[in-house]
């Protein structure tokens, strides 16, 4: 379990980390977002004791970083693959690591076949692409069989098959009954892997719920309805008492509506369905929506440029933060060629469909990882040598003891080229 009470870090003028309060709890893990900037890494880093709080406090299992007893035993930490001495090849890294720390060398070949490194151990680091160097990074973190693992962006680099592995990875360690905590800007795989979120934004906590919690918050949901016989239907949602939105392919978009209900509804009107289906924003459209107005690096886009849609918007939607969708009145005039947003008034008989337009393009990009920061106790300098006796100068720093070997779940281990 990590505890953050009123964490604070202040960089001269900047505030990064503004009183943090919230728990990360074992079995589970917790996804951490955050627009670039936001304080993610900062925050890491005071877990970790990398850098000093300018006030409040952060605790692991109940005890400072520091008070730790052979802290690698308690948390395992990926902050930055490339903080590693590039010389060294894969395995003497480990075992620099191991020795340091006490864990048994036989730990070292054991993390390397888990991240799928056993063939390129031999191999200096410096030669290594990003996603190996990310295996390599796990793979430390994994050393000291540690109770609770922290990933500042783990699948960055990671091919399709790696990122697979490592979502399951994260999985299988919270169904262990470990603490995980992972940042992320890719919110596809975030929705995938995290079963609670905290959310921060300009450095202050905007959520700390579960996944699905913090999706139906920070969205609209709504039931989608297309069907051929479209003014009845129309007809049929209003006299219920229902609204909606009529879609740029003419479907209408049920607001806070049952599927169940609508079909029986439909059922009872005679009208044809081509379609009814439940409709959610997903984890990036809630992302943005919430945190659209603590994002502090914006890309300017020409006037081709596509912006962010809110989901279910009709004509390409309003901004996240922007203005919404306002109720069209019944009877309310609607220019020629223009689908209105808002309540669907019945229409008159034979009244036409609303035109079809292109399809929305996706909205929002993938936001670029940010830097990191060396992992605790990352030897920096010197040859491809054996690794340094326990306790010598310019070996590994804080959170550099022994761990325990074993009690990795061979489901989820994964041997690539070996
Ligand atoms: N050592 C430092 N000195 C001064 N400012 C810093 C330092 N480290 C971080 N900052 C500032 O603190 C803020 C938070 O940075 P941080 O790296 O923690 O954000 P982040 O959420 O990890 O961002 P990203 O998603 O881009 O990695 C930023 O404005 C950053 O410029």
């Amino acid at each position: 379990m990590i505890e953050l009470v009123g964490l604070t870090k202040r960089y001269g003028d900047k505030l990064a980390v503004d009183r943090l309060t919230f728990t990360v709890r074992p079995g589970i893990v917790t996804g951490f977002l955050g627009p670039n900037g936001a304080g993610k890494s900062t925050t890491m880093r005071m877990m970790l004791d990398l850098d000093n709080p300018t006030a409040g406090d952060v605790r692991i299992d109940g005890k400072h970083y520091r008070q730790l007893h052979e802290p690698l035993k308690h948390i395992g930490a990926l902050l930055d693959a490339k903080a590693m001495h590039g010389g060294r090849s894969a395995y003497n890294h480990l075992l620099c690591l191991a020795q340091s720390n006490g864990i048994p060398t036989s730990r070292v070949s054991e993390v390397l076949d888990t991240v799928g490194l056993s063939s390129v151990a031999k191999k200096r680091s410096k030669g290594f692409s990003l996603g190996m160097g990310q295996r390599l990074g796990i793979a430390g973190a994994l050393l000291g069989d540690p109770e609770i693992l922290m990933f500042d962006e783990p699948v960055n680099g990671l091919d399709p098959e790696g990122i697979h592995w490592i979502r399951h990875l994260m999985k299988n360690l919270a169904a262990q009954g470990r603490t995980v905590f992972v940042s992320s800007h890719l919110m596809s795989e975030m929705a995938l892997t995290a079963d609670h979120l905290v959310v921060i934004g300009q450095g202050k906590l905007m959520a700390d719920t579960s996944m699905s919690e913090f999706i139906a918050q920070n969205s609209r949901s709504y039931v989608r309805v297309r069907t051929p016989d479209h003014e009845r239907m129309r007809e049929a949602l209003s006299e219920a008492g229902y609204s909606a939105l009529v879609a740029v392919d003419g479907a209408l978009e049920v607001d806070r509506a049952d599927p169940a209900q609508l079909g029986e509804l439909a059922a009872r009107h005679q009208v044809v369905l081509h379609e009814l289906s439940p409709q959610r924003a997903s984890l990036e459209e809630a992302f943005m929506q919430l945190t659209a107005e603590s994002v502090e690096y914006h890309a300017h886009s020409g006037p081709t440029g596509a912006h962010p849609l809110v989901p279910g918007a009709p004509y390409g939607g309003p901004l996240p933060g922007g203005p919404q969708a306002q109720p069209v009145p019944p009877g309310a005039a609607v220019p020629p060629g223009v689908v209105p947003p808002g309540v669907v008034p019945p229409g008159p008989p034979g009244s036409a469909m609303p035109p079809s337009a292109p399809p929305m393009p996706p909205g929002g990009g993938q936001v670029p990882p940010g830097g990191g920061y060396p992992p605790p106790g990352y030897p920096q300098q010197g040859p491809d040598s054996p690794p340094g006796q326990p306790g010598q100068p310019g070996q590994p720093g804080p959170g550099q003891q022994g761990g325990q070997s074993g009690g990795w779940g061979a489901d989820w281990q994964r041997k690539k080229g070996s």
